[in-house]
């Protein structure tokens, strides 16, 4: 991650007194992450999280940290995100919008087997399943929009080769956006970063998720393609491992059984999941930002992923 807003103790001193946390005793930035300034907070009350958003504003912050607070109340692993004394989740912070969240125990499980696999599934359901009566409403802000209005900026960047698989995908997904199996999928709130990055384990038991400041109104499918290509495959390759794509999706299918249109929108799901990531990564790339600690992540990974469900494609759902 990247640490774009310095912050101090000192800085802390006054702005946490408004919280229920007692004194701020230990600030330390977070390296590894790419979109907003994170810290872990130790204070007299225990062991947080600070966030400050360098992309998110006021107005479209309460959607996350809300749904981060529907989901902790429902016994979904999520962080608690903490109230000042005016009942604020959300807070100004060097004129930036921030938020303290409680710190989840356990370490990202980097390189999952089967039985990790199946713990991310079975919770993905869930959150599904505790997200439907989420009040509020906000479109995935990474979704076919974004995606759009986003490959124009960065086709000058690319390769003759490369820019035309980035416009002939984008083609391929606003036509399966606009067909009837599409609009039959289920929807509701979905996290749609669920990398490896942002869940903990503790040994082989799931002991959270969080990093929901990518979270939107989306379908519950392209959730679970954006984490099947992150959990599921051979890093070097992109290519899926069988075993461990049957072990999530039966697992989720266990808690929330596939629909008929999400057995016909699988293998396009999962093109769709790796360019939205690969064109992330592109933006990111090429017209980075500037911050203290920031480490981009590699396009040409998203671009061999979906070259590679394009070539071959994945396990039928419950297979
Ligand atoms: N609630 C939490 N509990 C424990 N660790 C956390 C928590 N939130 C963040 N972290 C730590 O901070 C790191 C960065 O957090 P996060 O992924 O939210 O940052 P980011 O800038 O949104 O990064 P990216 O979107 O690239 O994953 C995580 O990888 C994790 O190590
Ligand atoms: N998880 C994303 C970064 C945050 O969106 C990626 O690996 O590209």
């Amino acid at each position: 991650m990247a640490v774009f807003t310095p912050v101090t103790l000192d800085d802390l001193s006054q702005w946490i007194k408004q919280f229920p946390l007692g004194k701020a005793v230990a600030l330390k930035g977070i390296a590894s992450g790419i979109e907003n300034s994170n810290f872990f907070l130790t204070t007299e009350r225990g062991e947080y999280v600070l966030t400050i958003f360098e992309n998110l504003d006021f107005e479209q912050l309460p959607f996350y940290v809300q749904l981060m607070r529907h989901l902790a109340d429902r016994g979904i692993p999520v962080p608690a995100p903490v109230a000042n004394d005016a009942g604020e989740l959300v807070v100004a912070l060097h004129g930036k919008p921030a938020a303290i969240v409680s710190k989840l125990d356990g370490s990202s499980q980097m390189d999952p087997q089967p039985v990790h696999c199946a713990e991310v599934g079975a919770m993905l359901a869930k959150m599904h399943l505790a997200g439907r009566d989420f009040p509020l409403h906000q479109p995935n802000l990474r979704g076919l929009d974004w995606w759009t209005e986003t490959v124009p900026k960065v086709l000058p960047y690319l390769d003759t080769g490369t820019a035309a698989l980035l416009r002939s995908e984008l083609a391929f997904q606003r036509d399966f956006a606009a067909g009837t199996t599409y609009a039959a999928l289920e929807r509701g709130p979905v996290h749609a970063d669920l990398f490896r990055n942002n869940v903990m384990f503790v040994g082989e038991r799931l002991s959270g998720c969080f990093d929901f400041y990518f979270a939107g109104w989306d379908t519950w499918l392209f959730d679970l393609a954006v984490t099947v290509n992150d959990w599921c495959i051979d890093l070097d390759t992109g290519r899926l491992d069988d075993a461990r794509v049957i072990a999530l999706t039966r697992a989720y299918h266990a808690v929330r059984p596939f629909t008929a249109a999400d057995h016909a929108a699988w293998q396009p799901m999962l093109r769709a999941a790796a360019l939205r990531f690969w064109l992330s990564r592109l933006f990111d790339f090429h017209r980075p930002r500037a911050a203290e600690m920031l480490t981009p992540h590699d396009p040409t990974h998203f671009e061999r992923v979906l070259r590679e469900r394009i070539a071959h494609g994945a396990p039928d759902l419950t297979a």
